[in-house]
């Protein structure tokens, strides 16, 4: 592990009740690494990411993100964190009464930004997920898919190093699912780093990468084929 990962986990273990769902567990990520991370249903993997935006505490172990020290991060502190992520859900969590532009801009108010950049900004991000031409439709009125880049365009707002993914395909069917990660292929290009869970081996295959699964309380590095 070093300085330039934007992940380092150390010897992290989270129970709920009495049995780890993770136990002992170490992992990094490099700047700029794709990485995927499997495992059953109830195997962790929900557990493994909310540990990185700080939902939930680990009971032992040191977890840093970027430049926090999440193991230990104080409460006030946790929105400033996950404002240094781009957060992306299989739900899409769009306001439903605000349009696509105000959706994404609303990322960039909270962070205080100045009108004028904010515009810049939006359009830029939009443009990014190819949808400059929706940007005054409201969420109900775009396919799942159309609203997924919405999602993920307010997530790189704010320039994240690290983009977590929890089963950004999981609604989508196998079209909008591939122009899905074609766009995260782009994004990480760019020098993003994403940590995407998935059920999706398709996926896994047709964009290879580094695969992590989580399986009875571990980490173990897999290929699929
Ligand atoms: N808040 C909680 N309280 C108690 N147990 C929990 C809590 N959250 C998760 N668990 C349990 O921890 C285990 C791991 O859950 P988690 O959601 O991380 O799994 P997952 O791999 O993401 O599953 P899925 O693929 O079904 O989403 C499960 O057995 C789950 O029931």
């Amino acid at each position: 592990m070093s300085e330039s990962d934007v992940i380092e986990m150390h010897d992290v273990t989270v129970a709920y009740e009495s049995e780890p769902v993770l136990d002992t567990v170490n992992f990094s990520l490099g700047v700029g690494e794709f990485c995927y991370v499997i495992g059953k249903t109830g195997a962790g993997k929900s557990s493994f990411l909310k540990l990185l935006y700080s939902d939930i505490k680990p009971n032992h172990g040191m977890i840093r993100v970027a430049d926090y020290k999440v193991s230990s991060l104080q409460d006030k502190e946790i929105p400033h964190l996950r404002r240094r992520l781009g957060i992306v859900f299989q739900d899409f969590q769009l306001l439903p009464d605000r349009n696509v532009f105000e959706n994404v801009a609303f990322a960039l108010r909270v962070t205080g930004h100045k009108q004028k950049f904010i515009k810049h900004r939006v359009l830029e991000v939009l443009g990014l997920v190819g949808l400059s031409h929706k940007r005054k439709a409201m969420p109900k009125d775009l396919s799942g898919g159309e609203q997924q880049r919405v999602v993920i365009a307010r997530a790189l707002a704010n320039e994240p190093r690290l983009l977590l993914a929890d089963e950004p395909t999981g609604n989508l069917d196998p079209g909008a699912s591939s122009s899905i990660m074609e766009l995260l292929q782009q994004i990480n290009n760019r020098g993003m780093a994403v940590l995407m869970v998935t059920h999706d081996y398709d996926m896994v295959r047709k964009y290879p990468h580094r695969t992590v699964q989580i399986r009875d309380g571990g980490l173990h590095e897999i290929h699929v084929l």
